[in-house]
């Protein structure tokens, strides 16, 4: 509230008393002389700056006589600045805090209005100017200089300047009377940072005025130029108030004359429109000053009561095509200079191009993944080679034992055929024998001159049967088939030698481009499967060599055995005729008869069958050597892969690598079996030398089985039992009769191609069974053991020789006849007897004596075999390369149970070459031993019944 007093006013005059001119006004605020210009700011212009930087108008005016003043609240001094400074200080200040989101222009201009005209006062040389208005109303001073900047120091100086320019004039009231109006404006355009197409801009003007004084000429005592300014200046200000009466009006719609000045005109919005305006009225204490401070109080209550409509300043800005190429342009660059960023950062900017993007995070998140994935990438690729690589491995590795399963094979076969052959080679020398025989007989009824006719030809004419050329021709065929097998074995171990080098470079390079633990102990992992891999083979490599060796090793013993037995009987029966006759006998003779008898007695070869097969059981219980595919690189190959595993994981292997290098493939045996073929291949045109060669083969006594001895023979060279020439060479002496020889053969046949196409099947995708079933029970020999045991019980459960009763007379005769190779009557002859002589004319005193002590030996075994049988029962492990149960038993199983098939009558009539043979019980019932399979079960019941000590029937039975 300002209340102002007359100072002519007289409390004691009481006419003038009801004329006192004393008046209250109420403002916003009102200061006293106290005030600072820190507190006029504040309370006045302050508040206005947020408005002006968010796009409102807004107006602050100093009004007043002259002299009051104005010019220092508004301009101040260096010490104290007025509005001016303080509100453009403040203004860059706000600026300044929002300058992260939104963008600001700021100018400035700076004009006086002198004797109503208009001067720029930042270019005074510009001269007067012209108000203009626009098509939208508003009010423009044509030309005027507006500098832009953002510095506040920068616009102090500008201001400083201007006001240099301002026109000052010294008058009776006022040393530095401004004789023109001044107006600052200061123009802030605000727009956001984000670029867009369509932008909004916000505009806000601030008009910061310092008005001339009104002024009195008397007061004043202008005179000439200063009255006409004064003039000038009473004019517009009175338009001022004409405005501002006008527009305080309320219920007065009358026209706002903003015409009569150029003040009013350019304070048009100012006034009355579209601002916030702050009128700071200024008053002079002075009782001089009435008048004036009275109507400044009333045009400052008039203006208190305008109502201004204010509203915010926008501006949607729509591009031109030029600055939209301006922005395509300023995005290229920042494009160009991220590219560039990223480039330098890690030289990864391969493939799809960033600039496509435009956004940063986007493509650095689009290189990080493209880089993720190309690693992993990599990675599964050098896995895949690594996995295709083993695989090829072990596929090479599965051929190679396919191959050498099918050499086995092959093997088998030939040997079957040299069987064939050495049992006809047999068969003619017996034929040979009998007609020379028989050619005796009747010489005996000739005269000599006669008898010396006839020596012309001892030779029958024998023709060959044709199984027996069958067999020499499969032989051939069979020979070429190995060549060809070794060659493709020659190329397999190539292939597989070139396949571990590839694979072999692939474990050297992956640990070096696998940086990722849990990558490497992956790949580690995979290695390890292929070394469980390459082991699973070359067991299975290893099982399928045993199994071969196996085979061939019993069937070499069967052969010994036989042969042995052979042997056996012709020493006792030579003994026997000795004693019989007492002959004398060399004493060296003597000295080794009695050494042999020594040895059956003391049981030493049966302590040596012991030793044989306990180290038979220790080789087939151990662990299995690993094989490696072959010497040379091959050995090295395996190496590798053990290396891998170490360079790839740590774990530790399982197998020594020595345990690698000692095993071998298994020999195909090309070279043997042609020089085992090459003797027998074409028929031997000598059989009588060929018996020569084979008599000088030195046969072992005959082996006494007793307990848990096995059928094994000593340990040897299982590669050499078949294809030796002395394994051949034994053949003939084994004296079955050709048909006998072709059933057994035909079972034997059987029982290992379907056992090898078994292994070949096992092979495949079960291939890890195939060492499985040669371990568990045979029931084939259960079966064929225990059918035949149920068979009419024999009074010597354990003959050899069991021949069928019906068969028996002419099984004796054969047996004697093919035991020795020589008819009895021959042996009778080489020691200058008649043939009947040695039969008929046994003595039973020193003779029988030995005889009761070998039958009570020969009861011992028979016993002990017995005994063994039973459990080899139990222990059919012993014989890795037995026939399946279901395969081999329908072929020999029905004969054995008492029905005999057609087939077992062939089988019933086998001869007693094989029947005399003192078979080993586990070899005879054993399942893996397709031979004595069949025949032990048929000779048993033929010796069950008619079986009797020797001499009874007048002939020797030997067992
Ligand atoms: N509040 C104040 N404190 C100190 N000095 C002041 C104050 N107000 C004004 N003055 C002084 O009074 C004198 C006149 O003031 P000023 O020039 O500002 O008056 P004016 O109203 O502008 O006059 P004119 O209208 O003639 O220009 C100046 O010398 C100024 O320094």
């Amino acid at each position: 509230m300002v209340v102002l007093m007359d100072p002519m006013e007289d409390p004691d005059d009481i006419l003038r008393a009801h004329r006192s001119r004393e008046k209250s006004y109420l403002f916003d605020v009102a200061f006293d002389f106290t005030a600072t210009q820190e507190m006029v700011y504040q309370a006045t212009t302050k508040s206005l700056i947020e408005g002006v930087i968010s796009g409102y108008n807004a107006t602050v005016f100093a009004y007043g006589p002259t002299g009051c003043g104005k010019t220092y609240t508004m301009l101040g001094t260096d010490r104290e600045p007025g509005i001016y400074v303080r509100t453009l200080n403040d203004l860059f200040c706000a600026i300044e805090e929002t300058s992260d989101d939104m963008e600001y222009e700021v100018s400035m201009s700076y004009l006086e209005i002198y004797n109503e005209m208009i001067r720029d006062l930042l270019n005074p040389s510009l001269g007067y100017l012209e108000l203009r208005e626009d098509s939208k109303g508003v009010i423009q001073v044509a030309g005027i200089t507006e500098v832009s900047t953002i510095n506040a120091k920068e616009i102090m100086q500008l201001l400083m300047k201007g006001n240099k320019q301002r026109t000052q004039e010294p008058t009776a009231a006022n040393q530095t009377s401004s004789r023109s109006h001044a107006i600052l404006q200061v123009t802030v355009r605000q727009r956001s940072r984000v670029k867009n197409v369509m932008q909004e801009v916000r505009l806000g003007r601030l008009f910061m005025i310092d008005l001339a004084g009104s002024e009195r000429a008397s007061q004043t005592q202008n005179r000439g130029q200063r009255m006409k300014e004064g003039a000038h200046i009473n004019r517009s200000l009175l338009a001022l108030g004409n405005c501002i009466n006008a527009l305080s009006d309320k219920g007065n719609n009358k026209y706002i004359n903003y015409r009569d000045s150029k003040l009013t005109r350019l304070l048009k919005d100012s006034l009355g429109g579209n601002s916030r305006t702050v009128m700071i009225a200024h008053i002079s204490p002075a009782s001089s000053a009435f008048e004036e401070s009275r109507n400044t109080l009333t045009y400052a209550g008039r203006a208190k009561n305008i109502k201004t409509r204010v509203k915010q300043n926008l501006l949607n800005v729509s591009y031109h095509i030029a600055q939209y190429t301006s922005i395509i342009s300023d995005l290229r660059s920042e494009i160009q200079r991220l590219k560039c960023k990223i480039d330098g950062r890690g030289g990864r900017g391969h493939g799809r191009s960033p600039c496509e993007q435009g956004d940063i995070r986007q493509i650095q998140a689009e290189v990080q993944l493209h880089s993720s994935q190309f690693e992993q990438l990599e990675i599964g690729q050098l896995r895949g080679q690594l996995i295709s690589a083993f695989q090829d491995q072990m596929d090479v590795r599965r051929l190679l034992l396919e191959l050498e399963n099918h050499s086995m094979e092959i093997q088998i076969d030939t040997s079957r055929h040299l069987l064939t052959i050495a049992d006809w080679e047999q068969e003619k020398s017996r034929r040979t024998l009998k007609w020379q025989e028989e050619q005796r007989k009747e010489s005996y009824s000739k005269d000599d001159s006669e008898k010396d006719s006839d020596t012309g030809d001892d030779q029958p004419d024998i023709l060959e049967p044709p199984e027996v050329t069958s067999a020499r021709e499969s032989i051939a065929t069979l020979v070429g088939e190995q060549k060809k097998l070794r060659k493709q074995k020659v190329e397999l171990e190539q292939r597989c030698r070139d396949l571990r080098t590839q694979g072999r470079r692939l474990e050297e390079m992956l640990p070096r481009r696998i940086g990722s633990q849990e990558q490497r102990e992956i790949l580690s992992l995979l290695c390890r499967v292929h070394e469980l891999e390459m082991e699973n083979t070359e067991m299975q490599s290893h099982a399928l060599i045993r199994d071969g060796a196996l085979y061939h090793r019993r069937e070499a013993m069967h052969r010994l055995e036989q042969h042995r037995s052979l042997c056996d009987e012709i020493i006792q029966g030579q003994r026997q005729i000795i004693d019989d006759y007492n002959l004398s006998v060399p004493h060296h003779l003597e000295q080794l008869y009695e050494l042999y008898q020594r040895e059956l007695e003391e049981g030493n070869l049966d302590r040596m069958a012991i030793m044989d097969r306990a180290a038979s059981r220790a080789l087939q219980e151990s662990s299995l050597p690993r094989i490696p595919p072959g010497p040379g690189e091959n050995t090295l190959a395996l190496d590798s892969d053990q290396e891998s595993v170490k360079t790839l994981g740590s774990e530790p292997q399982l197998v020594p690598q020595k345990e690698w290098q000692k095993g071998i493939l298994p020999p195909l045996g090309v070279g043997d079996l042609e020089s085992e073929v090459n003797k027998v291949f074409k028929a031997s045109p000598h059989p009588r030398a060929w018996q020569a060669k084979s008599s000088a083969v030195l046969t072992p006594p005959p082996i006494h089985i007793h307990g848990m001895v096995s059928q094994e023979e000593p340990p040897q060279d299982s590669s050499r039992i078949n294809s030796s020439p002395e394994s051949s060479e034994n053949f003939p002496e084994i004296p079955v009769s050709h048909k006998e020889r072709k059933e057994i053969l035909s079972g034997t046949k059987s029982i290992v191609v379907k056992a090898a196409r078994r292994r070949s099947r096992a092979l495949g995708p079960e291939r890890h069974q195939l060492l499985a079933p040669m371990m568990e029970p045979s029931s084939l020999s259960l079966h064929s053991l225990s059918e035949a045991d149920d068979g009419p019980p024999p009074p010597l459960p354990a003959c050899k020789r069991p021949p069928s009763p019906m068969l028996q007379h002419t099984v004796s005769e054969d047996n004697l006849s093919s035991s020795t190779g020589e008819t009895p009557s021959r042996v009778a002859r080489r020691h200058g007897d008649a043939p009947g002589l040695w039969l008929r004319g046994q003595k039973k005193s020193l003779g029988k004596k030995r005889e009761e002590s070998l039958e009570a030996k020969k009861r011992k075994r028979r016993s002990r075999s017995f005994e063994v049988t039973g459990q080899g029962l139990s222990h059919p492990k012993n014989h890795p390369l037995r026939p399946r149960p279901l395969e081999s038993t329908s072929d020999y199983r029905i004969p054995i149970s008492g029905n005999p098939v057609p087939s077992m009558r062939h089988l019933s009539k086998i001869a007693l070459p094989l029947a005399k043979v003192r078979l080993p019980p586990s070899q005879t019932t054993g399942p893996g031993d397709p031979m004595p399979l069949t025949v032990p079960a048929a000779s048993r019941r033929a010796t069950c019944g008619p079986h009797q000590p020797q001499g009874k029937d007048g002939r020797f039975r030997p067992n």
